[in-house]
């Protein structure tokens, strides 16, 4: 069995990143906050702390756990309108009565750069270029990183969240897989996810798939970020009985995380030097 650490493409990512930061105008990255989850809290240090070291700006616009929907739309809006900012972000979770998904569309497609707003979406499912939410393409460069062949393949998506399950299904097609999306109502999930060669699991419950869901050999990502009791992160997958069975399996922590973080200054990077 392979492990699948993200790490070292990480580090690669940022390094190119930090070349193409130096190679115009300092790109500029908001991300706009409005919880005091912890876990979220701690993604937005990560993103500014990595900011800092491949030469990108980054300001935290925090609104507070109780900012309106109405602010949250004013700030993505002005912050769209700011010709000193290349890439805007919406941090989730939001507080009760705002929704991400209608919030995002305040964010101009040009610095989506976690493809939050539904044009993007939209723009990727019908292949034409747009920024993929960072988690997303994030599965799709460790594949590619790892050289796993995706052309023809059976590949299963278990969950369908706009921010996850559906951007790689779609990106999973593009590379001319044959995507099945399995979700809550899916019967006897087992049974889909063992016909996989590709198993991409983005639920959002830690352990939930076991040995039993995963063909010999197949190459499981693992999108999961579940908080334990311990303050640690577990995946969605129970990593020790699937890697007596997966030919590859990426952990949690040290998998798609590192990376997510990298592409989306990657994005951020791209989006500065948009023509
Ligand atoms: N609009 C939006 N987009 C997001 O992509 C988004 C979000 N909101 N809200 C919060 C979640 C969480 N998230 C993580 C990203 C990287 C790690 C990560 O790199 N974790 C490290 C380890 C962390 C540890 O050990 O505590 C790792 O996996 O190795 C974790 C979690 C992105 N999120």
């Amino acid at each position: 069995m392979r492990t699948l650490t993200g790490k070292d493409l990480a580090v690669a990512i940022r390094a190119q990143t930090e070349a193409e930061a130096a190679a115009g105008p300092q790109p500029r990255l908001a991300v706009v906050v409005a919880t005091a989850d912890e876990a979220s809290l701690w993604y937005v240090r990560s993103i500014a702390k990595a900011a800092a070291g491949v030469g990108i700006a980054c300001d935290v616009v925090d609104l507070g756990p109780r900012a309106g929907a109405e602010q949250i739309g004013e700030t993505l809006t002005r912050l769209s309108g700011d010709p000193q900012v290349h890439g805007v972000m919406l941090q989730t979770p939001l507080p009760e009565g705002a929704s991400a998904q209608r919030l995002a569309a305040a964010i101009d497609p040009r610095k989506d750069v976690d493809g939050a707003n539904p044009l993007s979406l939209g723009r990727l499912a019908a292949g034409l270029p747009a920024f993929p939410p960072a988690t997303a393409a994030a599965v799709l460069a460790l594949l590619d990183h790892y050289e796993v062949e995706l052309a023809g393949r059976r590949a299963v998506v278990v969950g369908r969240s706009t921010v996850v399950g559906k951007p790689v299904a779609h990106l999973l097609l593009d590379r001319h897989a044959t995507v099945t999306v399995c979700h809550s109502r899916t019967r006897d999930l087992a049974s889909v996810t063992a016909g996989a060669e590709v198993l991409v699991a983005a639920v959002g419950r830690a352990g939930l798939i076991g040995a039993e869901h995963v063909a010999p050999g197949a190459v499981v990502i693992d999108v999961g970020t579940n908080p334990t009791d311990d303050g640690g992160l577990t995946g969605d997958v129970d990593f020790d009985a699937v890697a007596g069975v997966a030919g590859a399996l990426t952990p949690v922590p040290g998998g798609v995380g590192p990376v997510t973080t990298a592409l989306l200054l990657r994005h951020t990077a791209r989006a500065a030097n948009l023509p």
